[in-house]
C-alpha cells in the first residue's frame, strides 16, 4: 500500500469505529481485523501503519469526531508527511480543503473529563488515561518462577510492585512464545494483579470469583491457592466463561469450577453457597474509564445513562457477592474505573445497606487511599486504573 492508500485505509476504519461507538456496534480491534480479512493486498507492514495511524486518531479526539477524516486530520495538523498524503492520487484521500473541520483534541467528552476531576483526578494527569499500555504478564506460579521465566524471555523485565508480574516490550506476540503456551505467563495487566491480590486465598480456602469473565483474577487466585480448595468462577456471559476451561488447562490449575448465572436470578445456581465462602471476589462490570489505554474509544460509547446502569449493576452484584461470604468472611469489590460512582461511592452506598459490614485497609503496594478504599492509575503506577475495597462480613 502506498502511504496515501494507509492514510485512507485509517480514514475508513476511524468512520466505522464512530459508527460502531455510536450505535454500540463491534470494538475497534475487531473492526481493524474484519477490515484487512477482505484486504489480503494489505501485508503486514501496512497493517501495523494502519493500525498506529487509526489508534494515534482515537487517542487525539475527547469528543466523538464527526468523521474518520477529521479525526486523521488533526494528527496531519502536526504532521507533515501525513498531511502530504492528502494528494487526491486513485487510492489516497482527497485533498485538504481551506477550513475543513478537524475534531478536537482531548482525552474524553467534557462531561467525563469533569466527572474524573471531580472524582479526585488533576486535569495534568488526565492525558496519562489513554497513553499507550505496555504489555503485562503474571508469571503462574504454578508452573514457573519468574527467574525462569527471565530467563525465558529475554526481552521481559520485572515489575517491581507485582511479586509475579513481567513487562514485555509493546507489541511482542506474547501468545507465540513458548513460555505462554506452555502455561508459564498469563497476559495481565499490572494493576489487575495488584488488586487481585486484596482478596485473600490461602491454598485450602473456598473462594468465589462472581464475576469471573474469562478468568484473568480467577486463574491468579487459584495460583495463590496453589491449586488446593475450592475455587467457584460464574459469570452471565456464555462466551466469556467458556474460556476459562482452556486457559485453566494451559496453567495446570484442575481446581476451578465454572457455573454460568441467568441474570436477576443468579441466586438459583448459587444457593450450595450462600454463607459459604471464605472469600467473594466482585469485579463488577463498569465503564472502563481505568483501561482506556487499550480501549481507548470506549471513552466515545460511555453515556451518563449508560454510567447509571453499571452503577446499578455494581450495586446488585456486590449485594449478591454479600449473601455468599461466611460470618467473618472476605467480600473484595474492584473495578477498572476511576470515577468515584462506580468505586468510593459503591462501597459507602454497601456499608449503609449491610450494617455490620465494615471496610478493612489494604496493604497494597501501590495506590492511594480513595474513600474506603486504594485507587490505582496510570499516573502514578503506571497500571490501569482501578478501584478496589475490601469489606468483611460480620461475625
Ligand atoms: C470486569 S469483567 C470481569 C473480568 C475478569 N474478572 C477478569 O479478571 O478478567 C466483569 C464481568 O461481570 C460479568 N457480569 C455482568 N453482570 C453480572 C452478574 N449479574 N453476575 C455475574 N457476572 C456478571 C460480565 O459478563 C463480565 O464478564
Amino acid at each position: 500500500m502506498t502511504p496515501a492508500a494507509r492514510t485512507q485505509a485509517a480514514i475508513e476504519l476511524v468512520d466505522a469505529i464512530v459508527a460502531a461507538a455510536r450505535e454500540g456496534g463491534a470494538a475497534a480491534d475487531t473492526l481493524i481485523a474484519r477490515y484487512f480479512a477482505n484486504r489480503r493486498y494489505a501485508g503486514s507492514k501496512d497493517r501495523r501503519a494502519v493500525r498506529e495511524l487509526v489508534y494515534a486518531a482515537i487517542r487525539a479526539a475527547g469528543e466523538i469526531p464527526a468523521s474518520g477524516r477529521a479525526a486523521v486530520l488533526t494528527l496531519a495538523d502536526g504532521d507533515a508527511a501525513l498531511a502530504a498524503t492528502f494528494d487526491g492520487g486513485a487510492h489516497g484521500p482527497a485533498p485538504i480543503a481551506p477550513g475543513e473541520p478537524r475534531a478536537s483534541r482531548g482525552v474524553a467528552p467534557a462531561w467525563l473529563e469533569q466527572a474524573l476531576v471531580a472524582s479526585g483526578l488533576a486535569a495534568t494527569e488526565l492525558p496519562t488515561l489513554v497513553d499507550r499500555a505496555p504489555l503485562d504478564c503474571r508469571v503462574n506460579h504454578l508452573k514457573a518462577t519468574r527467574d525462569e521465566v527471565l530467563a525465558a524471555i529475554p526481552d521481559a523485565a520485572s515489575i517491581a510492585a507485582t511479586p509475579d508480574g513481567v513487562r514485555l516490550p509493546s507489541g511482542t506476540a506474547v501468545e507465540a512464545l513458548p513460555a505462554f503456551r506452555d502455561g508459564w505467563v498469563e497476559v495481565q495487566d499490572a494493576g489487575s494483579q495488584i488488586v487481585g491480590r486484596a482478596l485473600p486465598a490461602d491454598p485450602g480456602a473456598r473462594i468465589v470469583d462472581l464475576c469471573a469473565g474469562a478468568g484473568g483474577k480467577t486463574l491468579a487466585l487459584a495460583a495463590r491457592m496453589e491449586g488446593k480448595g475450592a475455587l467457584l468462577a460464574c459469570d452471565t456471559d456464555r462466551g466469556r466463561l467458556s474460556r476459562l476451561g482452556p486457559r485453566a488447562e494451559r496453567a495446570g490449575v484442575a481446581n476451578i469450577e465454572t457455573r454460568l448465572l441467568d441474570p436477576k436470578r443468579e441466586l438459583d445456581a448459587l444457593t450450595d453457597w450462600i454463607g459459604e465462602a471464605d472469600g467473594v471476589l466482585v469485579d463488577a462490570p463498569c465503564s472502563g474509564t481505568g483501561t482506556w489505554r487499550r480501549n481507548p474509544e470506549a471513552r466515545w460509547r460511555l453515556t451518563p445513562a449508560r454510567l447509571e446502569r453499571f452503577a446499578a449493576t455494581q450495586a446488585h452484584v456486590l449485594d449478591l457477592g454479600a449473601t455468599l461470604v461466611r460470618p467473618g468472611g472476605d467480600l473484595v469489590y474492584i473495578v477498572c474505573s476511576l470515577l468515584d460512582a462506580e468505586g468510593a461511592a459503591q462501597v459507602d452506598a454497601f456499608l449503609l445497606r449491610h450494617p455490620g459490614w465494615r471496610a478493612v485497609p489494604l496493604d497494597l503496594p501501590a495506590g492511594r487511599p480513595r474513600g474506603k478504599g486504594v485507587r490505582l492509575d496510570p499516573a502514578h503506577d503506571a497500571t490501569d486504573g482501578f478501584f478496589v475495597a475490601r469489606l468483611v462480613a460480620p461475625c
